[in-house]
């Protein structure tokens, strides 16, 4: 089992493994009263967990909520703080959030708002929850106005990020967590960058690939829990990406779209004169190996007004995480609008906007 510390006030543990979620009777001794928060698709590990938690003699009940990013609703929290009256959660008692990330956000989202604040014990059953959403204490819900715009930080008291669930997990679910683990790579982890060249698909080094995201999390968020210094760069290709998914409903994956977010980041940082083309290119030859999208055509006026309520920006004016070199995140903040058009036009055509010869933007 390799485990990852989360440093911060409440340091915790990752555990990141096959099996790691029988650990969750060990993680919740001698508390009196769990929670079980999962969508139907994980309704038998949601009652394996259940019982391994009343094995350990803790009360524990199962609550469904709907899948993907229909759980991320008030409408759901309201439903769920509901229920939590009634069983008389209380603030020594436990929520776990098993299932993707947007259980997780919404599970974590649940525990910070119950009673003020209980813990809560995060069992992601998806890559892209193993290596981000689950760990680092955001949660949150989406609303009409954006996503995550409603949310709290509240760190897990642990992650169990049980592998061998990612044997149900379809395909393009994997694939859109490995845009997470890229993202990493590009800010932080030129191994990561390594492995997924030699390997696009991410299966033959998933551990290590999931090791090394959490860590580059962990380092990120132990120093800026709440996100107003180094912690942004995790937000690489978000601006974008989050556009994307509240312009299309969510119907779009949010690795998918971060994978799109991504390349125009890129291309963003190149019209700055930050990235050579090579670098440039290299981001979309590497996303498109490992199966993800580097195109998106969408109106480009509202993408840029939904962009302008992304969290990261202050007041009216743009900030995007971009690259100076890979490897080392900045804040780009209010670009030109003939590089914003550039890099749009770039992601929005089938044809890349300029040639991979390796000159310098
Ligand atoms: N809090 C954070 O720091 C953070 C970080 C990254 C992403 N997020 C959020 O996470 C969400 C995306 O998470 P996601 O990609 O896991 O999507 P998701 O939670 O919607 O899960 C995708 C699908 O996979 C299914 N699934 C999950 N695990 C499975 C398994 N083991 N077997 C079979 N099916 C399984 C889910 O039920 C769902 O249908 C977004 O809402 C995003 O905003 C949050
Ligand atoms: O943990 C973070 O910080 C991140 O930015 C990680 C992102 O991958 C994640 O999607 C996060 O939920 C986005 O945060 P938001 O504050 O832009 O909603
Ligand atoms: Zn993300």
């Amino acid at each position: 089992m390799r485990q990852v510390q989360v440093p911060g006030e409440r340091p915790y543990e990752v555990l990141i493994g096959p099996g790691a979620q029988a650990r969750l009777g060990l993680v919740l001794d001698g508390t009196a009263r769990a929670v079980v928060v999962h969508a139907p698709p994980l309704t038998a590990a949601a009652g394996a967990a259940v019982e391994t938690l009343q094995t350990a003699g803790v009360a524990a009940e199962a609550m469904v909520v709907p899948d993907g990013e229909a759980a991320k609703t008030a409408e759901v929290a309201a439903g769920a703080w509901e229920q939590f009256g009634r069983l008389g959660l209380t603030r020594t008692d436990a929520v776990v959030g098993l299932g993707g990330g947007a259980v997780t956000d919404l599970a974590g989202f649940l525990a910070a708002t119950w009673a003020r604040g209980v813990r809560v014990v995060q069992v992601p059953t998806s890559l892209l929850g193993m290596v981000d959403a689950a760990v680092g204490g955001k949660t949150g819900i989406n609303t009409a106005a954006g996503k995550n715009l409603v949310g709290a930080f509240h760190p897990p008291a642990a992650v169990l990020a049980d592998t061998d669930a990612l044997d149900g997990l379809p395909e393009a679910e994997f694939r859109s967590g490995l845009a997470e683990v890229v993202k990493c790579g590009f800010i932080a982890d030129g191994e990561i960058l390594r492995l997924l060249t030699e390997d696009p698909t991410g299966r033959r080094d998933t551990e290590e690939l999931i090791a090394r995201a959490v860590q580059v999390k962990a380092d990120a968020v132990g120093q800026d829990l709440r996100d107003t210094g180094v912690r942004e760069f995790l937000n690489y290709g978000h601006t974008l990406g989050h556009a994307i998914e509240r312009l299309e409903d969510f119907g779009w994956r949010h690795g998918e779209a971060v994978a799109v977010g991504m390349v125009f980041a890129a291309e963003l940082a190149g019209e700055a004169g930050l990235l050579t083309r090579a670098e440039v290119e290299r981001h979309r030859e590497l996303v498109t190996a490992m199966g993800l999208p580097t195109t998106y055509r969408g109106d480009w006026a509202q993408l840029q007004q939904v962009m302008r309520v992304d969290k990261k920006a202050r007041g009216a004016v743009l900030r995007f995480v971009v690259l100076d070199g890979i490897g080392n995140p900045r804040i780009l903040t209010d670009p030109e609008q003939s590089w914003l058009d550039a890099a749009w036009a770039a992601v929005s055509s089938t044809h890349p906007a300029a040639p991979s010869n390796g000159e310098s933007a």
